[in-house]
C-alpha cells in the first residue's frame, strides 16, 4: 500500500480527506452498485519487473507520463490533440518498482508549494502556486464524497435553493466512435467535496484555465479526478480549471455571473451537468 503524503489542511469546518470516500449509505440499489465499484480492484496489471516501466515494452499501463527535460518531474505526455481519454497508473498489484516506475504520479498525492488563499479576483477562496509549474504537471486530485446520481440531484437542488457555493463536480468520460468522428459517453463520476474534501475543492473556474482535469485510475475502476497544468504556470498565479469540461458544450443556463474576466469569458458559470 502506498502512503499518500498530503500536508494541506482546511481553514474552515471541512473534514480533510486524502482521497475519495463514499457518500453515506442511503439504502438504494444505486448506492450498492457504487459501493461495489468503490471496493473493487482493477485486475489488469503491468508485467514490468525491471526498474523503469516505460523501458519495458511489455508494460501495459505506461505511456501517459514523461520526465520534463528541465524540471525533471513527471508530466503528462503532450496532449495537444486531446486524444488522451484517461490515465491508468500502475497499481498495488503491478510488479514494477514503486519508486522507479514512471507510470505512478497521482498516487503520491498533491504537489508541494500550493497555497489556499483569499482570491481578490473571485472574492472567495482559491488556490495559487508559490513556484513555477511546468505544463502537464500534476497539481492535485479533486477529492470528495462519491455520489450516486440521485444524491447529486438532491444536493444540487439544495445548493440552488439556498444560493450556496456549489462544489459538486461531474466527470464525464467519453470514448471515440468507431469512425473517430464522434464521442460517446461511457462513464460518469460525481464528486462532492462540500463537507469532506481536499485542497482541490478550492480551485475556481476560468473560461481560459491554466489547469485541466483527467480521469485517473489506479486501483479502483472509479476514476480519481486529476487536475494537471494545461500550460506552464508561473509562481503566484491562481490555479483554475474549466468547470464545464472541454468536450461537452457547457450548460450556461445557471446565470451565476462568472468572475474569471478572461478575454473569452462567456459571462456565466457553467452548470454541473449530470
Ligand atoms: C469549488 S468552489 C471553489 C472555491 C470557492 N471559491 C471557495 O471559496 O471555497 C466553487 C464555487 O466557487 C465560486 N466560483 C468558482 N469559480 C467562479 C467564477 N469563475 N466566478 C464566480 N464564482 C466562482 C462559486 O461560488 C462556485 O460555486
Amino acid at each position: 500500500m502506498i502512503e499518500i503524503c498530503d500536508d494541506y489542511d482546511h481553514k474552515d469546518f471541512v473534514e480533510y480527506i486524502l482521497e475519495n470516500v463514499l457518500m453515506p449509505d442511503d439504502g438504494s440499489e444505486e448506492f450498492k452498485r457504487l459501493k461495489d465499484d468503490y471496493n473493487s480492484q482493477i485486475t489488469s496489471t503491468c508485467t514490468c519487473v525491471i526498474k523503469n516501466c516505460n523501458n519495458n515494452i511489455d508494460c501495459c499501463h505506461g505511456g501517459y507520463f514523461k520526465y520534463h527535460p528541465v524540471n525533471k518531474e513527471l508530466v503528462l505526455v503532450n496532449n495537444e490533440d486531446k486524444s488522451l481519454p484517461s490515465v491508468t497508473e500502475c497499481n498495488d498489484f503491478c510488479k514494477c518498482d514503486l519508486q522507479h516506475c514512471n507510470n505512478r504520479l497521482v498516487q503520491f498525492g498533491p504537489r508541494k508549494k500550493l497555497e489556499i488563499f483569499h482570491s481578490p479576483q473571485y472574492k472567495s477562496m482559491g488556490v495559487r502556486t508559490l513556484i513555477d509549474i511546468p505544463c502537464g504537471a500534476f497539481i492535485c486530485e479533486y477529492a470528495g464524497e462519491l455520489l450516486t446520481l440521485a444524491e447529486a440531484k438532491r444536493r444540487l437542488d439544495f445548493v440552488d435553493n439556498c444560493d450556496k457555493m456549489n462544489f459538486i463536480l461531474c466527470l464525464h468520460e467519453f470514448t471515440k466512435s468507431k469512425d473517430n468522428t464522434d464521442y460517446q459517453a461511457s462513464q460518469v463520476t460525481i464528486v462532492d467535496p462540500t463537507c469532506r474534501g481536499n485542497i482541490g475543492r478550492y480551485l475556481n473556474h476560468s473560461c481560459l484555465p491554466n489547469c485541466e482535469i483527467f480521469a485517473v485510475r489506479i486501483n479502483c475502476p472509479i476514476p480519481k479526478i486529476g487536475i494537471f497544468a494545461k500550460r506552464n504556470i508561473y509562481a503566484n498565479e491562481e490555479l483554475c480549471f474549466h468547470y464545464g469540461g472541454e468536450i461537452l458544450s457547457p450548460d450556461l443556463t445557471n446565470g451565476k455571473p462568472c468572475l474569471c474576466s478572461a478575454p473569452n469569458c462567456v459571462g456565466v458559470l457553467p452548470n454541473t451537468r449530470i
